[in-house]
């Protein structure tokens, strides 16, 4: 098997000194979308500022191809190869698509591959990123990451208020950047988009881990899906899972 990119291992992270995520181990492999699923409120965005290092990890590792980064700072993590997509959708408003991409560059680099993947922007190069519609903003956001050449990329709700086509679009290109070798480890709240371009999925309850396996096992199995979010009995009669179990493989 692959040496994952990204690796935790009993990871706990707090928010305002409260304890949300607990013991969460995890692997991303390189050329890979690992999804992460789990209802509101269930630890996603603070599982992923733990490995950005916005939220203070209080126990645990997280390696980056396989060096520990948990006591880095944010922008010593980026450095070492982490992009992260977050939920806010930040561009330099003022700053045109191009000058937001350079902003971002490494020596690595390279543009040229985010106007391949989104020739939306290659057009409106010259424009300020705040007169872009909400799908070019995101396609810049995802732009930003790639020219900071990462081996992981974390992308949080990136459909956030986008028309479903365009969400589709961007999903696609999610598939896209696993096929140049990225470690993408992707929120979703659409559950079966992330399910399609995925490969390995976990799901969060209440800051831990209850399932962890391949993606096409939860596809289009909503009544699944609504157990592992919210714990109970099955939803059918005919249900033969357990009905409170976690599902770790
Ligand atoms: N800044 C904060 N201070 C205190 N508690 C917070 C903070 N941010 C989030 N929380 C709490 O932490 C828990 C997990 O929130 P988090 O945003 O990580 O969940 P999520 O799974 O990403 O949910 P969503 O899909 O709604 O974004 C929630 O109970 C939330 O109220």
């Amino acid at each position: 098997m692959t040496a994952p990119a990204l690796a935790l291992e009993g990871v706990a992270v707090n928010r305002a000194e409260v304890p949300v995520v607990h013991d969460v181990s995890l692997e991303a492999a390189p050329g890979a979308v690992t999804v992460v699923l789990g209802a509101n409120g269930a630890g996603k965005t603070t599982l992923m500022d733990g490995i950005a290092g916005l939220a203070p990890v209080k126990s645990g590792t997280i390696r980056l191809d396989g060096t520990a980064i948990e006591k880095l700072q944010p922008y010593k993590r980026a450095r070492a190869g982490l992009g992260y997509v977050e939920q806010a959708r930040t561009t330099f408003r003022t700053l045109t698509v191009e000058q937001n991409l350079i902003v971002s560059q490494s020596a690595d680099g390279d543009i040229a591959t985010v106007y391949k993947l989104f020739p939306e922007l290659e057009k409106r190069r010259t424009l300020q990123a705040g007169y872009l519609s909400g799908g070019e903003q995101q396609m810049l956001v995802l732009g930003r990451a790639l020219v900071s050449a990462p081996k992981v990329v974390l992308i949080d709700e990136m459909s956030l208020g986008l028309a479903p086509l365009v969400v589709r679009r961007l999903m696609s290109t999610v598939g896209e950047l696993a096929g140049m070798g990225i470690a993408v480890l992707l929120i979703e709240q659409f559950a079966n988009l992330a399910l399609d371009v995925g490969t390995h999925a976990y799901v969060l309850r209440k800051g831990g881990v209850v399932f962890s396996g391949p993606c096409e096992e939860l596809r289009g199995d909503d009544e699944r899906l609504h157990r592992l979010y919210f714990g109970g009995p099955p939803l059918s009669a005919a249900g033969t899972d357990a009905a409170d179990e976690s599902e770790l493989e």
